[in-house]
């Protein structure tokens, strides 16, 4: 974002003002004309918050600003001139039905002093509605942390692009709506969040074979791999096989179940091993002797052990914070800094699930799922997200575009099912 700004073909006091235009327009359509407090901090993040507020006096809300000291950048010191009205400190700032922080944004350092965080909070806890100008202060941008304590938000505007906190935990559970404005530049990059995907269509001159075989092998807990396989089947493959000792009860009559069969077979396009696996490392090693692409899932992750081993196996591993800490240890940096070193690691896509789910390439790529419902939190259903992928890359999406689209279909059919779902129900809505 600050790479843009500085290519931006317009002034930055441009972009400012439309920032804060576009902040008092959310906040009024949000809360509506109701008497508003903005709480302005030093930097930029402040002068979007003087700017705001010269918008809303224009729309005839009752306007109050209260500052954090005195501005220290010119188009910071410039929106408070403009603002022209009445400035108060933020120490005798009294309540107000709508308060808007401005404090700070991506500038931020270090955690906001005790008495400024303590006021900003006691101010947002007595408001109606509490809006916070691209993060809530306290936020930090680039890891999601928390550098001090941080109230929770109704809305949060953001401009130009999303920071890697609108999309991390734990503050993205402190922002409410997240809402993007445009300001007339974006930030292109690597990181983006994960939108809806472009599915390949079936040919006309399809078969089950050219759509897509997905081929399982089944360990101790055979339910595990019934809801991936299932999950496999909605998601458009053509073909999907499982290979089990015993016969698995709940899958749909168009899953075929064998017994042996040669992992070698070229028409495999996705091979899935892990759910309901158990402690059978040895099916994992036959998975490796493949060379075909494969989805590695649950407890197979901790039998991997070495991340190099995966080098070259055109994976990808969706392990939760538990298995990827077996396997790739205690990793230095953010979500999204371990997501991409684990992926430089293992040569993987990797899949950092979660509540704030990330897909890491090899080659730095990294894609953040938008936010999906908590009611996911349920058992199996990252069983019935191994399946999707296995299905989009047996259908032949890349590695990497695969593992995105399952995670964004995953997310929309949570929402449609609704809470309360069960991973069962999840398939219904594939
Ligand atoms: N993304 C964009 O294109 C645009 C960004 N703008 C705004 O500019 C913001 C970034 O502005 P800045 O870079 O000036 O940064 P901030 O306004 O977030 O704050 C930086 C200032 O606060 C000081 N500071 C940092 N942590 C502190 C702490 N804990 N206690 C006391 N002082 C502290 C810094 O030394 C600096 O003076 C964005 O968040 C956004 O709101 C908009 O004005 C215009 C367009
Ligand atoms: N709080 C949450 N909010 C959104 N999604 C969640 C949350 N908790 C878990 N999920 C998602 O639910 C799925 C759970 O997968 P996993 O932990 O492997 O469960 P299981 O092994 O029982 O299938 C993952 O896709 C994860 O991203
Ligand atoms: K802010």
């Amino acid at each position: 974002m600050r790479s843009a700004e500085a290519a931006a073909p317009v002034a930055l006091s441009e972009l400012m003002e439309r920032a804060g235009q576009s902040l008092a327009e959310a906040a009024l359509r949000f809360a509506g004309p109701v008497p508003a407090l903005l709480l302005c901090g030093p930097g930029n993040n402040g002068g979007d918050g003087f700017v705001a507020a010269r918008y809303l006096h224009q729309r005839e809300v009752e306007v109050r600003v209260a500052a954090l000291g005195e501005a220290q950048t010119d188009l910071a010191r410039a929106a408070r001139a403009a603002w022209g009205g009445a400035i108060e400190p933020i120490e005798d700032a009294a309540p107000a039905p709508l308060v808007i922080d401005c404090l700070f944004g991506t500038g931020l350092k270090r955690g906001l002093e005790d008495a400024v965080s303590e006021r900003l909070s006691g101010l947002v806890k007595s408001a109606q509605w509490a809006v916070a100008a691209d993060l809530p202060s306290g936020v930090e941008a680039d890891s999601g942390g928390l550098l001090s304590q941080v109230p929770a938000f109704d809305l949060t505007v953001s401009f130009g692009a999303l920071k890697p906190a609108h999309r991390l935990m734990p503050a993205m559970a402190r922002m409410g709506r997240v809402v993007l404005a445009d300001i007339g530049i974006t930030a292109d990059g690597p990181w983006f969040e994960i939108g809806e995907p472009a599915l390949p269509p079936v040919a006309p001159d399809a078969h089950k074979y050219s759509r897509g075989l997905v081929h399982c092998l089944t360990g101790e807990m055979p339910g595990a791999m019934a809801l991936a396989a299932s999950a496999a089947a909605r998601s458009g493959a053509g073909y999907v096989r499982v290979s089990t000792s015993a016969p698995i009860a709940g899958l749909p009559r168009s899953v075929v179940q064998v017994g042996d069969a040669p992992l070698a077979d070229p028409r495999i396009g996705c091979l899935l091993v892990g759910p309901g696996l158990g402690k059978l490392p040895q099916l994992l090693t036959l998975a490796l002797t493949s060379h075909r692409p494969k989805v590695i899932d649950a407890e197979a992750i901790g039998h991997v052990g070495d991340p190099a081993r995966l080098k070259g196996q055109d994976a990808v591993i969706t392990p939760h914070s538990g298995e990827f800490a077996t396997l790739f240890g205690e990793l230095p940096g953010s979500k999204a800094e371990q997501a991409l070193a684990a992926a430089a690691a293992s040569g993987a896509v990797v899949v950092y699930k979660g509540a704030d789910t990330l897909v890491a390439a090899p080659d730095g790529r990294l894609g953040f799922a938008p936010p999906a419902p908590a009611w996911l939190a349920t058992a199996g259903t990252g069983d019935v997200l191994a399946g999707m992928i296995a299905a989009l890359r047996a259908r032949g999406m890349p590695a990497f575009e695969a593992a995105c689209a399952g995670v964004w279909l995953h997310g929309r059919a949570a929402e449609r099912a609704g809470p309360y779902m069960i991973a069962d129900d999840l398939l219904e809505w594939l």
